[in-house]
């Protein structure tokens, strides 16, 4: 008896196998991520011994066509996968956004996955959460669990072709972060992780403002690794942030 949980963004599938009954926070059994061009051969290769899930529930912002190629992977489980719609409340947490279910499914179950790991380790402050894949969003959430908002920004390699494809002279290689880049490498590269590293400066000034005390700063995403380092305020990186929510979905589901 098992629990698939899946998170589809825009470059990556990520998934992750826990035992019936985990918590959010749990360690998954196994987990793997594949990129988008590769789904169709999940049943085939990362799925293939996989011991068929009593349930799943997927998060997904790559549209419906990739969601029902990802369900024909999972046809020879008896089972139906459920996805997340992102709704005006769900675990606790209410939905601040102007149309509910505009927000990206990620987002939201990200929301829901920081308060539950900022209560697992006793914080009942503000949160602000930082994700950093595809695109880069910057998070949210109060003390008294109201999603208030949030931005979205393009993420390193989207900067990076915009500027290739807009420009003659900025196609070179990556470079370093540096105070004051003294090369077009490092200009670029230092350029891109500011941009990123401001907006989450930003608001959790913003936030700090509102709420009247420090957020809990949680960062997750393929490339939140790479960010994290740059960024100056006090910070976590969690890995399974996604994963976190959708079990904390989940379990409020029943
Ligand atoms: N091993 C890796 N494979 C793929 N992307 C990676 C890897 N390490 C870092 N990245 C970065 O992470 C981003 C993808 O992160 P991911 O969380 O999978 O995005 P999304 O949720 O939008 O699919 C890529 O844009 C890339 O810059
Ligand atoms: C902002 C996103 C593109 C992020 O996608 P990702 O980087 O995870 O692939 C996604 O959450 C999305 O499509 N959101 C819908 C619009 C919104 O949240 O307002
Ligand atoms: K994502």
């Amino acid at each position: 008896m098992s629990f698939l949980a899946i998170d589809i963004g825009n470059t990556r599938l990520k998934w992750a196998v826990y035992p019936h009954g985990a918590e959010p926070g749990s360690q998954p059994l196994q987990h793997g991520a594949v990129f988008l061009e590769n789904i169709d051969r999940l049943a085939d290769e990362d799925w293939q011994g996989l011991a068929p899930p009593e349930r799943v529930l997927g998060s997904n912002v790559a549209g419906d066509a990739v969601r029902r190629r990802v369900e024909e992977q999972m046809e020879h489980w008896d089972l139906t996968p459920r996805w997340v719609v992102p709704s005006p409340e769900a675990a606790g947490v209410r939905n601040g956004y102007d149309h509910p279910t505009r927000l990206g499914a990620d987002r939201w179950v990200a929301v829901i996955g920081a308060r539950a790991h900022a209560r697992k380790r006793g914080f009942d402050g503000p949160v602000l959460i930082v994700m950093v894949g595809t695109a880069v969003t910057v998070d949210a959430l109060s003390a008294d669990a109201q999603f208030l908002g949030g931005l979205i920004l393009p993420g390193h390699g989207i900067m990076l072709r915009a500027l290739e494809g807009g420009t003659s002279g900025l196609r070179v290689p990556t470079g370093e972060v540096r105070d004051f880049p003294t090369n077009t490498s490092d200009a670029l590269t230092t350029g891109g992780t500011f941009a990123i590293t401001g907006a989450i400066e930003r608001m959790h000034r913003l936030l700090t403002q509102r709420e009247g005390r420090s957020p809990m700063l949680l960062m997750t995403g393929g490339a939140g690794w790479k960010v994290a380092p740059a960024v100056d305020v006090p910070h976590e990186l969690v890995e399974g942030l996604i994963f976190d929510g959708l079990l904390a979905v989940d379990a409020a589901r029943g």
